[in-house]
């Protein structure tokens, strides 16, 4: 241990401050997201955006079923299991998978051209495929850490909202709405994800582990956004 400004400064600690430290491999500073959140992308752009992140939104719950039917821990699971009731909903109509296709509808899509994955380029299915497999082969407390990105994501959608209604004033506000909701689940998610991450990864082996699996979702969100910005240039 040791002493900094007075505090005491535990290996935990160290442990997620580097975690916190991959924001600055976030795909926030993605030139794609920076030229979103600054008005400069089209309307093609934008609907392209929208109908690629969907497989990425289809498969979410797909990639916590994986993390759920490898995780012996029942606290855990009971708490896990929300992310899929949030993504998929009770009922036709509910859930965030429902909202993103609202997003779609809102920005000129139809539901039936992003379903169908017409616009999905291979770069995107690539990389979200790479997530799911991550969480499906790896051992779940490493899966877990992965879904870590989500610390950053709330700055991003608040900026992203704000972008939205200055500047792509073409959507409808009520589509909007998944992103508001995110704004909720975001921080109670990922809060239950760094209690779990800190309270199994106690050796330096397994915390090494853990960003390294943190490190791996970045790039899978960078590569992702690549993807996307190639498929659409300027
Ligand atoms: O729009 C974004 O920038 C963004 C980022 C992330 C993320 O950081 O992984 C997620 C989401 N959105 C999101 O909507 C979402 O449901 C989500 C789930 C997860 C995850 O890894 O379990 N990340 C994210």
């Amino acid at each position: 241990m040791t002493a900094t400004s007075g505090t005491t400064r535990t290996d935990a600690d160290g442990f997620v401050e580097a975690l916190r430290a991959h924001s600055r491999r976030y795909h926030d500073r993605h030139p794609f997201h920076v030229r979103m959140n600054a008005g400069r992308l089209s309307r093609r752009q934008i609907q392209g955006w929208v109908a690629n992140r969907f497989y990425y939104q289809e498969n979410i719950p797909r990639k916590d079923a994986a993390i759920l039917a490898n995780c012996p821990d029942l606290e855990v699971r009971r708490r896990w299991i929300r992310r899929i009731v949030n993504h998929d909903g009770r009922r036709p109509g509910e859930g965030g998978v429902e909202a993103w296709l609202r997003l779609a509808e809102a920005a000129g899509l139809t539901r039936e051209e992003v379903q169908d994955h017409r616009h999905l380029v291979p770069g995107v299915r690539f990389a979200v495929d790479a997530y799911v497999d991550f969480a499906r082969t790896r051992p779940w407390v490493e899966a877990v850490a992965s879904s870590l990105t989500e610390l950053f994501a709330p700055d991003l959608m608040a900026e992203r909202l704000a972008a939205f209604e200055r500047w792509y004033s073409w959507i409808e506000p009520a589509g909007l709405a998944y992103f508001r909701a995110r704004l909720e689940e975001a921080p109670r998610d990922c809060e239950h994800a760094l209690e779990v991450v800190t309270a199994y990864c106690r050796s330096p082996e397994s915390r090494a582990r853990a960003v390294d699996a943190l490190s791996f979702k970045c790039d899978v969100l960078w590569s992702l956004m690549d993807a996307i910005d190639h498929a659409y240039p300027e």
